[in-house]
């Protein structure tokens, strides 16, 4: 019998982001929420059949969310805050938007629940809230709803939900410091997820999938005792009934698999890509126990190329050494990759048949699962496995001897910048004459509907590159001026021109290739379409050098050009897997460094190079930290801005401010200046800025970007103060916290306005 196929989770924006288009639509007032409803339930339609007809036995079902599926475990599990529930909605799907996105208008005046990065992902969820008053109870039924949807379709679904232990290590009391896991919560949180297995085993459901991606992170005191405590209470309620699939990703779980071992999951999920050779020892030392299913994780859920069958059935067959009751499945869930290549016909067929996105990945499933079950000599004859084996063997691109050349003729040298960064913020105080508490933003204004559509009718051939250049000139001049107007001491060009700030690069880089539809959801109904690594990379022209210099020629004031940085870059690209993250990294950091000596020629005095996901790329694991990552990442940042001038001022910045634990290492990238998020943690952050005597003049964002809400000059002021209790006054900035661009314009320039005036009102009482 061929071994049974499972997927993690399946994306649900749709083939065409057809999800985006409604949900934005109903929030424009275009749609009604019963069209909302009904793409939804199409969609789901499409996705299950797509599965079946591919051949995939576990099917999932409550992957679908309209917003993020943190959030709607907190509905599932009754923890929405009193404020959302006090606006008084009548549809369930209105209270769940002024969650994901706060709410303004004649029922109240409420922030949204914030978000973070979902582990290395570029996904974010929303971070629960279960305060001391939260009852706990099950309070949806969209879990069972969409099951006997499928059901009525004749299909038998998988149902997925973020487990337990994941939501709570997850979710926040917004009262304390740490939410405290004391037995009441534990119990009710139990109950709920039993009570869930138990209806799921009446409905006639065979398998349930319960996510735990926390478990691939190191343990704390206390942990697997959480785990343990809130587990055998559960695995009870499986009644004989359902079974039960213990689902892990993005890591291993070395350290704790024995444990699940012992306590008898009919399932367990285990990433065998990114966990693989830990994940491997794990079961080799401690087997699998009797009636245990492993769910092998060998179609990466995270990359877009085709999978290597030699190595996935190299996996299954050391497994097979230990049980044999193994099903095949995908690493994680496809939720991180784009639809289908189908369509992709800018695309040559020699590049895209090299490609496996979410669609493709099925049959990959399929085939491997059908390989498993056959020996070598039975194998061999396999075409399937030989047109697999072709993609792997020879080179794909000619390598590029000058960019090796370049890189193999670098000294230690040139990961230093001299002078020191003491040294040079007193050159640069001197060269720029900024005040004492400088102002200035994070790059990117308003992307309105206006810029998006003349760059849509670019593509489409509708207007000249002259005519979109002298668009973007225009909407460059109208930002400076208001800029100027409100009293800003750094000026941006506003970066009207890119439609991403990782694409847009990518674009103008040689060894990236790109799609028209590969998709993949960010946050809500927010995408991105990640450019891919295909060759060696290098600069294939100036980039944003006469935008800046346009910009600059514009205005008196001092004019920040503006790059991502080479760690970003790769971080939020497809990036190749013939060779090291660390050697891309080094390419694409020569080619930022091409385009930083530029803009310094062209008398740009201040130059910010975005890193804002080395922090979100940190691995998961401590122990993993250095030599996976920041070895090569953070000197990899240093080439880029190396070899400019000393009083050239170089900026970096980062969307997220958990770093304390790699405070030095920031400090390392030898940037004079970082702005970084600033929301509920990061007074933590200051104090580590602090302790740790950073070196680094710092931004701590003084409002938070992602709300349309108006700051007011009180609150603002109010943080400053709140930061100059904690940091050097010589070596603050005030910043918002992240770029502008999925702002509007009626909230951003008074938003501003205020900024400036909080920092001249807190100058004024330093006497400066
Ligand atoms: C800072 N962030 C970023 C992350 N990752 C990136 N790669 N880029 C980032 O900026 N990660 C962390 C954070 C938060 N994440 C995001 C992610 C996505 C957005 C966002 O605004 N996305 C837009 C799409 C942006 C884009 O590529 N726009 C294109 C147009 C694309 C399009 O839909 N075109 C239409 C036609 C145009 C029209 O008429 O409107 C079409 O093709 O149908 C562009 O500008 O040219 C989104 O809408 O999802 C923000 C933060
Ligand atoms: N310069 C970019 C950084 C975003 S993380 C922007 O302002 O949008
Ligand atoms: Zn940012």
């Amino acid at each position: 019998m061929t071994a049974l196929t499972s997927v993690s989770g399946f994306p649900r924006i749709g083939s065409n982001r057809e999800l985006k288009k409604v949900i934005e639509g109903y929030w424009k007032g275009a749609k009604t929420l019963d069209d909302v409803r009904t793409t939804a339930k199409q969609l789901r339609a499409e996705h299950w059949k797509l599965q079946q007809e591919a051949g995939i036995d576990l099917i999932p079902s409550n992957d679908f969310s309209y917003y993020d599926q943190m959030l709607d475990t907190a509905i599932l599990l009754g923890a929405v805050p009193a404020r959302y529930q006090r606006l008084g909605f009548d549809q369930p799907e209105d209270t769940l938007f002024a969650i994901g996105r706060g709410y303004q208008g004649d029922k109240g005046d409420v922030t949204a629940l914030p978000m973070k990065k979902w582990f290395t992902t570029n996904y974010h969820y929303i971070v629960p809230e279960i305060e001391s008053s939260t009852q706990i109870h099950l309070a949806s039924t969209k879990p069972f709803d969409e099951f006997n949807e499928a059901k009525a379709l004749g299909i038998i679904t998988k149902p997925v939900l973020i487990g337990p232990y994941t939501f709570l290590k997850l979710a926040r009391d917004p009262q304390a410091e740490e939410l405290e896991f004391d037995r009441g919560l534990i119990n009710d949180i139990a109950s709920v997820y039993a009570q869930v297995l138990g209806k799921f085993g009446e409905l006639g459901a065979q398998w349930v999938q319960f996510d735990e991606p926390y478990l691939v992170l190191d343990k704390e005191d206390g942990d697997v005792e959480l785990f343990k405590s809130l587990y055998a209470k559960i695995l009870p309620a499986r009644g004989g009934k359902v079974k039960l699939l213990l689902n892990t990703y993005f890591g291993h779980i070395a350290d704790i698999y024995e444990t699940v071992n012992l306590l008898g999951f009919d399932g367990i999920g285990l990433d065998l890509i990114e966990g693989k050779d830990e994940n491997l020892a794990a079961v080799d030392k401690y087997g699998v126990a009797d009636g245990t299913t492993i769910f092998a994780g060998v179609v990466n859920g995270r990359n877009i190329w085709r999978n290597d069958y030699a190595v996935s059935l190299g996996v299954i067959d050391a497994l097979r050494t230990k049980t044999d009751n193994i099903a095949v499945s995908t690493a994680c869930s496809l939720l991180h990759v784009p639809f289908s290549t189908e369509g992709e016909t800018g695309l040559e067929p020699q590049v895209l048949k090299h490609f496996a996105f979410a669609v493709e990945k099925l049959g990959e499933l399929h085939d491997i699962a059908v390989l498993a079950d056959q020996d070598d000599t039975a194998r061999r004859d396999v075409k399937a496995l030989a047109d697999n084996q072709a993609l792997f063997d020879g080179t794909r691109v000619t390598p590029d001897q000058a960019v090796a050349k370049r890189l193999a003729a670098l000294t230690a040298d040139d990961f230093v910048r001299q002078p020191a960064r003491a040294e040079r913020q007193k050159l640069q105080r001197e060269a720029l004459g900024l005040p004492l508490l400088p102002t200035t933003t994070i790059g990117s204004f308003p992307q309105t509907k206006e810029v998006r559509a003349e760059r849509a009718r670019l593509r489409k051939g509708e207007i000249t590159r002259e005519q979109y250049d002298e668009f973007i000139k225009q909407q460059i001049d109208e930002c400076i001026k208001h800029q100027e107007q409100i009293g800003l001491d750094v000026l941006v060009h506003g970066e009207f021109e890119r439609n991403d700030m990782v694409e847009y690069f990518g674009q103008h880089l040689n060894g990236f290739l790109f799609t028209k539809n590969a998709w993949v959801q960010s946050y809500g109904t927010r995408c991105v379409k990640p450019p891919i690594v295909w060759g060696d990379v290098s600069r294939a022209e100036p980039i944003t050098v006469a935008w800046s210099a346009y910009a600059q020629s514009r205005t008196k004031h001092v004019m920040k050009g503006m790059l991502t940085g080479p760690v970003t870059i790769l971080n939020w690209s497809w990036p190749r897997e013939d060779v090291s993250h660390e050697l891309q990294t080094q390419q694409l950091a020569l080619a930022i460094r091409d385009e930083v000596l530029d803009l310094e020629k062209a008398g740009i005095k201040v130059i910010q190079i975005d890193e804002a996901a080395l922090r979100e790329k940190l691995p998961l694991r401590k122990s993993d930290w250095h030599k996976k990552y920041l070895d090569w990442a953070i000197p990899a940042f240093r080439l880029v801005h190396s070899a400019v001038k000393p009083t050239t001022q170089i900026h970096t910045h980062m969307c997220y401010s958990e770093f304390n634990d790699i405070i030095r290492d920031i400090d390392a990238m030898d940037a004079d200046v970082i702005s970084f998020e600033a929301s509920r943690g990061d007074l933590v952050v200051l104090d580590a800025i602090h302790d740790a005597n950073f070196e680094t003049e710092a931004g701590p964002g003084v409002y938070d970007i992602h709300s349309p809400r108006i700051p007011s000059e009180a609150e603002i002021e109010h943080r400053i103060d709140e930061i100059l209790a904690k940091m050097d006054v010589n070596k603050v900035w005030i910043n918002p916290d992240c770029g502008l661009k999925t702002r509007g314009n009626a909230e951003t320039w008074p938003s501003l306005e205020h900024m400036v005036a909080a920092a001249k009102a807190v100058r004024a009482r330093l006497g400066k």
